[in-house]
């Protein structure tokens, strides 16, 4: 008996970043969306202990040791409940990796609720948001799915509402991003101004809430675009490639360096992803839409 489990991606629709706490860690006011591009993670009970193994055209760059986020799910979650994680967890990679959309995160939430279901270990939401915390500031979010904000280091959770589909062109770049490596940019391209305290856009909010491509559009930010572009100054091309190719908006996800580009409706988002695929300045080019449900088990 197997169980498999379906988590999306996210795009930061705003993240805002304060200065650094004395655990190194940056308070957030973190806007997130769940976008239909999915890993698949699928636990299967393995006499001989934990191994992991995973396809995908990312896959040569996924850790298969314990410092895999799926593994450390499942030791946490054995440790947890007393046992030993005698699983082997596929990965099924579609999500970028090193890519500012939660790849590695989504993985850790898929391993945790599959090892969950495998074992019948019936830990509350709670529990599971717990490890989640544990693992990773975004692996929360990768659990719930939808739009949520993200405050703390980005795992406090306030889940939002929103009005209708918002359709996303992502276009991948040639190299990844170290996630804390742009947090250390950000503290030194930050060292001569303060930082004020992140909050929450309510004009973003309200677009959301509304559903409305353009509100959203005029309200995205992303305060580690900067950096991200400073360690990866190419990606400023991409961002042109596709503000000339009539997107909405333009930005960085998250840390990068996949960058995000808005279009009005699914047919538009198309048009873009097309023109962004000959533009020269990006490895490949997904179209997805969100909001979607977090991890599932399929
Ligand atoms: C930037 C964001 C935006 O959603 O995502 P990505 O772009 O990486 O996907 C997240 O904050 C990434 O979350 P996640 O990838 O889970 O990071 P963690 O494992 O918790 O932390 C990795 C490292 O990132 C830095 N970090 C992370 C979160 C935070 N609020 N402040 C930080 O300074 C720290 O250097 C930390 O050691
Ligand atoms: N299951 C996993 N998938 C991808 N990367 C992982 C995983 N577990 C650990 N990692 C490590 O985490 C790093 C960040 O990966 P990822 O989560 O894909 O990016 P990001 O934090 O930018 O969203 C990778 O370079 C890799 O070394």
């Amino acid at each position: 008996m197997s169980v498999t489990v379906r988590v999306p991606a996210k795009v930061n629709v705003q993240l805002a970043v304060g200065a650094a706490r004395p655990d190194g860690f940056h308070e957030l006011a973190n806007v997130f969306l769940a976008v239909g591009l999915y890993d698949e993670v699928t636990a299967t009970p393995s006499p001989d202990g934990l191994s992991i193994t995973c396809e995908g055209p990312d896959a040569a760059q996924v850790p298969l040791d314990r410092t895999n986020l799926a593994a450390r799910a499942a030791v946490a979650l054995a440790e947890r409940y007393g046992r030993t994680p005698d699983v082997h967890l596929h990965i099924a990679k579609d999500i970028p990796v090193a890519g500012g959309m939660a790849g590695g995160s989504a993985d850790g939430a898929g391993a945790l609720l599959a090892c969950d279901a495998l074992w019948g270990t019936g830990a509350s939401r709670d529990e599971l948001l717990d490890i989640c915390a544990e693992l990773g500031s975004d692996v929360p979010f990768s659990l719930v799915g939808g739009a949520a904000l993200g405050t703390g280091r980005g795992e406090k959770l306030t889940e939002l509402e929103v009005g209708g589909a918002f359709h996303w062109v992502f276009a991948m770049a040639t190299r990844g991003l170290s996630t804390p490596a742009v947090f250390r940019e950000f503290d030194r391209l930050a060292e001569a101004r303060e930082v004020p305290e992140p909050v929450a856009s309510r004009e973003l909010l309200g677009a959301l809430a509304k559903g409305d491509a353009e509100a959203l559009a005029a309200t995205v930010s992303n305060d580690l675009q900067s950096a991200a572009l400073s360690l990866f100054p190419e990606l400023a091309d991409t961002l042109a490639a596709g503000r000339a190719a009539g997107a909405l908006v333009s930005l960085v996800s998250g840390s990068g360096p996949t960058t995000a580009f808005l279009a009005r409706d699914a047919e538009a988002a198309e048009a873009l992803a097309a023109a962004l695929r000959t533009s020269g300045t990006c490895r490949d080019v997904r179209t997805a839409s969100g909001p979607v449900p977090g991890a599932t088990v399929v």
